[in-house]
């Protein structure tokens, strides 16, 4: 197949490992990103999101397994093309433009190769795309954060490559601007019908920039998918966890079924007696005032905070078995009207709730139990 065929990804990487001297960082990662798509690495600190990036962009040497950009493997056992030859355009956290030089010539800088009236073509075209066409005289220092970080994507588009790299390309912005300067970059990298392959450690910013997610820990995708399905279907609870604040509960699985506070819960595939880790987000849980029999479970509010557009409630749940007391939060839309001490009914939406088997010490140490087939068939957990 051809790079023409829709099919075909753009960037292939498959059975990649890399150690530093003994420190094993990436242990078997396998990843597609096709024609328009942006996918986010995303994964906390420290879990090989950064090297992966570098492996594709040539500026790690591959130590094994392959990467293939459009139609050309550039690096696998038997060599490596050399960072300037993969036809990847960057964009890194400081974008680093050149301070003396304009910005048309900070643009057309990756462009030596070409005629000059080519040069300032793609130039200009870049440019525009951005909305910066007007300041191509300027100099950086002439121009906002907001304003330099577009003049850098212009300047990593306009050789047109194959894929865009982005290392958290908006962390040096303040919170305000990176929102608007993130949804400007979302259109621009859409419109221009590039791949894109985004580091990030924000969840949110992944799911508002990610087409695909591929979330990383301890040198594996943990799980790859779009961000709907991160979010309601996650493979475990590393997962779960990592997307929000999760209620949890635990529980002992019995004929296929959990019995929790909030009644009994389908856990079709865990083994009998098996202690499990029940997971719900603050938004699954739905309050109302008591009501005599209305199914709910009774709570007191200990407290509620106003966040943006959503109340954090604090509840302390009355009446719930073995568990008693529990603490939970739930999150309802808008503004919540009553005070702290109040009594409310609290019942849980089953369709939000995540039961896995539960393993040892902190949700974050979780160790993924999704495999992932690798394209020699090697299986890796
Ligand atoms: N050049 C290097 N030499 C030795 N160890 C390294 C090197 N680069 C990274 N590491 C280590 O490899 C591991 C993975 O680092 P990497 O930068 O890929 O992670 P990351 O997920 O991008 O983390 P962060 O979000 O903190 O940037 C870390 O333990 C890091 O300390």
């Amino acid at each position: 197949m051809t790079q023409n065929s829709p099919q075909t990804p753009v960037l292939q990487i498959a059975n990649v490992r890399h150690s530093y001297d003994t420190l094993e960082v990436l242990k078997g990662v396998d990843l597609e990103v096709h024609r328009g798509e942006v996918a986010c690495l995303l994964g906390p600190s420290g879990c090989g999101k950064t090297t992966l990036l570098r492996l594709i962009a040539g500026l790690e040497q591959l130590q094994s397994g392959a990467i293939r950009i459009a139609d050309t493997i550039v690096a696998d056992a038997r060599g490596s093309v050399p960072p300037e030859k993969r036809n990847t355009g960057f964009l890194f956290q400081d974008f680093a433009l050149f301070p003396h030089l304009r910005v048309k010539d900070n643009v057309s800088f990756g462009l030596i190769h070409q005629k000059p009236e080519q040069r300032k073509e793609k130039a200009q075209a870049a440019l525009r795309r951005v909305g910066m066409l007007e300041y191509a005289d300027a100099y950086p220092h002439q121009l906002s954060g907001g304003q330099q970080q577009r003049v850098a994507l212009a300047r990593a588009l306009a050789p047109e490559p194959s894929i865009i790299l982005l290392d958290e390309p908006f962390s040096s912005l303040d919170t305000r601007l990176r929102s608007q300067v993130r949804d400007e970059t979302l259109h621009v990298l859409k419109n221009s019908g590039v791949a894109t392959v985004m580091v990030t450690h924000d969840p949110e910013e992944a799911m508002f920039m990610g087409d695909k997610i591929a979330l990383m820990n301890r040198g594996v995708i943990v799980q790859v998918d779009d961000p709907v399905q991160l979010y309601y279907h996650p493979v475990n609870a590393f997962v779960a966890t990592f997307f929000s604040d999760v209620n949890r509960m635990e529980a002992v699985a019995r004929n296929g079924k959990v019995d929790t506070p909030f009644g009994t819960l389908e856990a079709p595939d865990i083994a009998d007696e098996t202690t499990v880790d029940v997971l719900f987000r603050p938004d699954a849980l739905q309050l109302a005032l008591p009501q005599g029999e209305d199914g709910g479970v009774s709570a007191e509010v200990t407290a509620s905070r106003m966040l943006v557009g959503s109340t954090l409630v604090h509840l302390r749940l009355e009446y719930c078995g073995p568990s008693c007391p529990m603490h939970v939060h739930a999150r309802i839309p808008g503004r919540f009207p009553h005070p702290d001490g109040s009594r409310v009914s609290v019942t849980l939406n089953p369709d939000q709730v995540f039961i896995f088997p539960m393993e040892s010490g902190d949700l974050s140490e979780y160790t993924p139990q999704h495999c992932l087939k690798a394209t020699d068939q090697t299986v890796y957990c």
